[in-house]
């Protein structure tokens, strides 16, 4: 990739994932064992994690998933039909924020964090395209603790194809593939360690 840190980051060039309809990037070591240790202990430690909500089937349902979710204080987000008030940036946030905005080229105002206690938790098929995120900017998906299964399925033809994130990694979904895939982190029976997933996203400031 051009004009970016990847070279710097001593990591061998992303992996491409899918086949057509947009793309997701796949990088192993966007953070080392010790740092993603430190990180880990520092977020599960100093964030206010709760219970999500959703609306499924027209019921409302609190997940046992915990998520915190961080942003500029502007900005406005509706997921899953509830409206979410942002958390202020930690210094760790920000310097990973920091870190990613270099590598992506792409400026961040939001982070959704996600903390699954072991593989009983996952998250269902989805794609991230509510109307607030500005859909000419990539997500990325920061992978902290147990290696976990996420797939992807197209919306037409419903192939499907998949990516173990490790500790450490990063998932870059560049539009338009939102628009065509969904993805989900699969639940395992395997026994797995709890696991922090940070997704960077763009706002769009209310008009
Ligand atoms: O935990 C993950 O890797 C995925 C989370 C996700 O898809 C989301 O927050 O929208
Ligand atoms: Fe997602």
């Amino acid at each position: 990739m051009k004009n970016s840190l990847f070279d710097l980051l001593s990591t061998p060039e992303p992996i491409a994932i899918l086949a057509k309809d947009g793309q997701a990037e796949y990088l192993n070591n966007f953070y080392a064992v010790d740092e993603c240790h430190y990180l880990f202990k520092s977020l599960l430690s100093h964030l206010p994690w709760e219970s999500d909500q959703i609306i499924m089937f027209g019921k409302l349902v609190t997940t046992s998933r915990k998520v915190v979710w961080v942003a500029d204080p502007e900005c406005l987000y509706t997921y899953s039909g509830i409206q979410k008030i942002p958390q202020d940036w930690t210094n760790e946030l920000l310097q990973i924020k920091h870190k990613l905005e270099q590598v992506t080229g792409h400026t961040y105002n939001s982070c959704l964090l996600n903390l699954y206690h072991n593989g009983n938790e996952g998250m269902g098929w989805h794609s991230d395209n509510e109307k607030e995120l500005d859909s000419a900017t990539p997500i990325a998906s920061v992978s902290l603790g147990a290696r976990r299964k996420f797939a992807f399925r197209h919306k037409q033809d419903k192939t499907t194809t998949s990516v173990f994130l490790e500790n450490g990694s990063l998932l870059i979904m560049h539009p338009p593939m939102q628009e065509h895939w969904q993805h989900s982190l699969l639940k395992t029976k395997i026994a797995t360690s709890p696991r922090i997933n940070l997704t960077f996203r763009k706002i769009l400031p209310r008009i």
